[in-house]
């Protein structure tokens, strides 16, 4: 192709990605260079958008996120132009990026943002789902109306927003751990959450502000316009919030909790009736009631590594996620982090001359803060999105930026059985080593308050509850003030440390 052989400074700023990190790394170089054209080249047929941006605190951010067509952002930035087809494959050589649609298109400087997807426990299993975009979360909506009983694996973001949101349908929920959450909790947090599943739901759910996911009537328009097996962009906050999560039965919780197992086997209904092997009934609640009985004949059987065998309609696999590289390997050299992400430096920058990488694709391989560390969430997507924008226009103007002040400090506000969940720095005092204190405050029902201490500063925080505290204990970490002569007294409720520390 001739236009390999451009300069450099041939062709245009090319995004990959319509998810949160490359619509907004779009749209900051949009805003950098107003007179060139910068083009997003997407396989899904909405773009996320981020709205209604509120800086909360230093590092904590609010937002809203909507799914909206593509021509949305190009009336909103006339110089992004939106390429709606799947890329086929890189040549980083020639610069250019060759899509389904049979064009190629040259770049002068390229950001990957093409996202991540599911990583199931068993691949091409028809009864074993993953949940990443609409079209997958829709799909599980739609069965569990059929269903009387499922499975989910894993213990993360996804399985622990299933369990407490599905009713109607017993659910047998199996995690790696000894108790729930670990990617977020310690077992103490995990013990304070988990007092709230087995209590009943509360009915009135407390209105909570935090980063609410919002499709409104857009979600048919992309339904209508999207292809099968285009990817997706994930979900986000509050995406279970449109679907009604209800089984076929007239129940809300009914969960039972196997822990310290793995999925050993999967049997398909004949295969399981050849085996001989018998299969559990629910274990019965403190009601001594039980919904399904042992005469149950069910589609799927998982045997677990504990022996233990139970049939369902379905299984989750809520098992995390894999970034979605593939296009962009063949016959490129990229450095590959070990979870399969695309390394990147300190400036988003790939192993690969001109190309950078942002949100759930990249593995972050610089030297990060003793305080901050990646996740992929959706805080951080915009974040990366953002810097990689402002690396790559500094760059191409021979210039150099520093870090980002939001890779100082992770943060991170969520909601988790309806309590509002706030993840500051080394929350679960990751990679400290056994020579940290814990600091606790728990009030069933009300809050969870851990703060992680070493040497006297604080280097995380857990916050589960209208705390409050978020702020100060922000301040806390990143200025590193000792905290020695406070003692226990940190968290004592009779002391107004807000008044200490803001
Ligand atoms: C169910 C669920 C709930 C979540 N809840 C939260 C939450 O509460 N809080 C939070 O912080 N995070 C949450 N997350 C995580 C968050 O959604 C992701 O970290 C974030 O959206 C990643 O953004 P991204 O732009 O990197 O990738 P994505 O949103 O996955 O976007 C990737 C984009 O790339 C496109 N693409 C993929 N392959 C190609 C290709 N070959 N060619 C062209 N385009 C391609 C896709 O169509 C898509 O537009 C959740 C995730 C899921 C799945
Ligand atoms: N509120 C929030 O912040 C939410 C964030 N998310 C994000 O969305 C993405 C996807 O979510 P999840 O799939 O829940 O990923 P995750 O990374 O949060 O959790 C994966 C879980 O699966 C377990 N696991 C991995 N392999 C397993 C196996 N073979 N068998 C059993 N368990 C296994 C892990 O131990 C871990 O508990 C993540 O990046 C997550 O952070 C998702 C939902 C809510």
């Amino acid at each position: 192709m001739e236009a390999a052989r451009l300069t450099p400074t041939a062709g245009k700023f090319v995004v990959v990605g319509g998810g949160i990190a490359g619509v907004t790394c779009a749209e900051q170089l949009a805003i950098d260079f107003p007179s060139e054209d910068i083009l997003l080249i997407t396989a899904s047929p909405v773009i996320k958008a981020v709205t209604n941006f509120k800086q909360v605190s230093k590092v904590l951010e609010e937002f809203d996120v909507e799914e909206q067509p593509s021509t949305m952002l190009e009336n909103r930035f006339p110089n992004i132009k939106v390429v709606e087809s799947g890329v086929k494959q890189l040549k980083s050589e020639q610069r250019c990026i060759l899509t389904e649609d049979g064009n190629h298109h040259v770049y002068k400087k390229l950001c990957l943002c093409a996202g991540a997807k599911p990583k199931l426990i068993c691949e091409g299993n028809p009864y074993v789902l993953g949940i990443r975009d609409t079209d997958s979360a829709q799909e599980f909506q739609k069965q569990l109306t059929q269903a009387k009983r499922i499975m989910i694996i894993g213990n993360g973001g996804i399985a622990l927003e299933l369990v407490y949101e599905i009713e109607g349908c017993e659910v047998i929920w199996v995690i790696k751990d000894k108790a729930i959450g670990n990617t977020f909790f310690d077992a103490g947090a995990a013990e304070f959450l988990t007092s709230k599943l087995i209590s009943e739901k509360s009915e009135a759910k407390i209105a909570q502000k935090r980063t609410r996911y919002t499709t409104e009537g857009r979600r048919k328009e992309a339904q209508t316009k999207a292809h099968a097996g285009n990817i997706g962009s994930a979900l986000g906050p509050d995406w279970h919030e449109g679907l009604d999560l209800k089984g076929t039965e007239e129940f809300s919780h009914k969960i039972h909790i196997e822990t310290v197992c793995e999925v050993k086997n999967i049997y398909l209904q004949e295969e399981f009736r050849i085996s001989e092997k018998k299969s559990l009934t629910f274990p019965k609640d403190r009601h001594n009631q039980s919904v399904t009985t042992d005469k149950e004949i069910w589609p799927v059987y998982v045997e677990l590594t504990n022996e233990k065998i139970y049939g369902c309609d379905f299984i989750v696999s809520a098992t995390g996620v894999t970034p979605n590289t593939e296009p962009f390997l063949y016959g490129n050299n990229f450095d590959v982090g070990e979870d399969g992400g695309l390394k990147v430096d300190d400036h988003m920058h790939t192993s690969l001359p001109d190309i950078y990488a942002a949100g759930d694709i990249c593995t972050a391989s610089w030297q990060p803060s003793p305080v901050w560390q990646q996740m992929r969430l959706w805080t951080q997507a915009r974040q990366m999105g953002w810097y990689a924008a402002k690396c790559m226009a500094a760059a191409s103007g021979g210039e150099s930026v520093d870090m980002d002040f939001s890779f100082e400090l992770f943060a991170h506000v969520t909601k988790f059985f309806n309590y509002k969940v706030v993840l500051l720095g080394k929350y679960n005092a990751q990679g400290l080593g056994p020579d940290h204190e814990l600091l606790l405050r728990c009030t069933k029902g009300q809050e969870y308050i851990k703060a992680v201490l070493q040497n006297g500063r604080m280097m995380g925080a857990v916050l589960i509850g209208e705390t409050d505290l978020e702020e100060t204990f922000e301040n806390l970490i990143l200025n590193q003030m000792n905290l020695s002569a406070y003692g226990e007294h940190l968290l004592d409720p009779n002391i107004d440390i807000e008044d200490y520390f803001d």
